[in-house]
């Protein structure tokens, strides 16, 4: 049918379902699963020990209160927690439900879209670039720019205000992470911010599609939704219906991001391996098919300013090794890393400091 990719055979070169849990916990922030809006150490100003709203309305739940307040400070926190969950929920299945509406509608009406490049506002198609797909992956998505403006194919009906307030909400969300990741790095909680000037920050929205396919992950040579990659901007938050398929690399070892209803993953991009100096690492992440039910995943992406030079934070750049990167503007890494084959973290290798060089120049001198 026209919602169908094309079939397309690519191998799956590992197919790993842990069993086992791995054996330590994820570092701090390569993959974070954020239950809603429950921080593990929201943000807090002195003389505001419990703050149930962040200051751009975001519910906060601070995990602390949680687990180590008194009776009456638990029972507020739990109630805080009810009524963040319900929110974001309603929010994440109208974001949802209006990209599977997109997904159905008829191709006339996503035409317009179709033949659209890797920098247009709003793109509709199959695969990831068919320009150099080479072979297609079993994906349908949609992709829209959503700050500083939103832009959003006319249908579905409800769709733009759907789109609008998720984006809103996501990005306050991101933000207040990318603060906390600041602190995090020992460094004072606006540093990132400053650093890649997000007062001018930038957003997408993805909607992805993942029709079943009889030729599974489980075959040898199975149908790929999305190969590995690392996300070009700073942070991700992606959801996905309850259907697996999410695979995150982790010690060598693809694991199973396994959905969990009402959360968000948090996937650390290539920005923020830039601009923290190689600390944090974009983390390799990719996406399989099911064979019986369709998959879907909806993404809110925050990176700077397109025409932001993204460099380390040089306080995190320290001797003898100094910069492992040097500076892009975030426009051409995002153009370079979406106009190429999808090649796993090979788009970082234009902005990395070739270390080789350097030590050969040290010897020599
Ligand atoms: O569908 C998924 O779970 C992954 C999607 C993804 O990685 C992306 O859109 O960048
Ligand atoms: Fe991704």
């Amino acid at each position: 049918s026209s919602t169908e990719p094309l079939y397309n055979v690519q191998r799956v070169d590992q197919q790993i379902k842990p069993r086992q849990p791995p054996a330590r916990p994820p570092q701090i922030f390569p993959l974070l699963c954020l239950h809603c809006t429950i921080m593990a150490s929201p943000p807090r100003s002195p003389g505001q020990p419990n703050r149930p709203c962040s200051e751009d309305g975001i519910p906060v739940v601070d995990l602390a209160v949680l687990v180590n307040g008194d009776a009456r400070e638990r029972s507020q926190a739990v109630r805080h927690l009810g009524r963040a969950c319900q929110d974001w929920g309603f929010f994440m299945s109208a974001m949802m439900d209006a990209c599977k509406e997109l997904f159905g509608l008829p191709p006339e009406q996503k035409a317009e879209f179709m033949d659209a490049g890797p920098m247009d506002p709003v793109r509709v198609g199959t695969g990831f670039n068919s320009a150099v797909d080479g072979a297609r992956y079993w994906r349908d998505y949609v992709k829209m720019f959503a700050h500083p403006e939103l832009h959003c194919p006319a249908k579905p009906d409800g769709l733009r205000g759907v789109a609008a307030e998720y984006a809103a909400r996501t990005r306050g969300l991101l933000l207040e992470l990318t603060a906390a990741i600041s602190e995090s790095l020992g460094l004072p909680a606006g540093r990132i911010a400053e650093r890649l000037d997000l007062g001018s920050c930038f957003q997408i929205l993805v909607g992805n599609h993942y029709p079943p396919c009889a030729a599974g992950p489980d075959d040898d040579d199975g149908a790929v939704g999305l190969p590995a990659h690392s996300d070009h901007g700073l942070l991700t938050l992606l959801f996905q219906n309850g259907v697996d398929g999410l695979q995150v690399k982790h010690d060598g070892r693809w694991l199973l991001a396994k959905p969990i209803p009402g959360s968000f993953f948090v996937i650390a991009g290539d920005q923020l391996e830039i601009v923290s100096n190689g600390r944090y690492k974009g983390v390799l992440h990719r996406a399989l098919v099911d064979r019986a039910q369709a998959r879907m995943s909806c993404v809110s992406l925050l990176g700077p300013c397109l025409d932001a030079v993204v460099k380390p934070v040089p306080e995190l750049a320290v001797p003898p090794l100094g910069l492992e990167f040097r500076g892009v503007k975030y426009r051409d890494y995002m153009e370079h890393q979406q106009s190429n084959k999808l090649n796993e973290k090979g788009a970082l290798d234009l902005v990395r400091v070739q270390r080789h060089i350097l030590t050969d120049t040290l010897c020599s001198s």
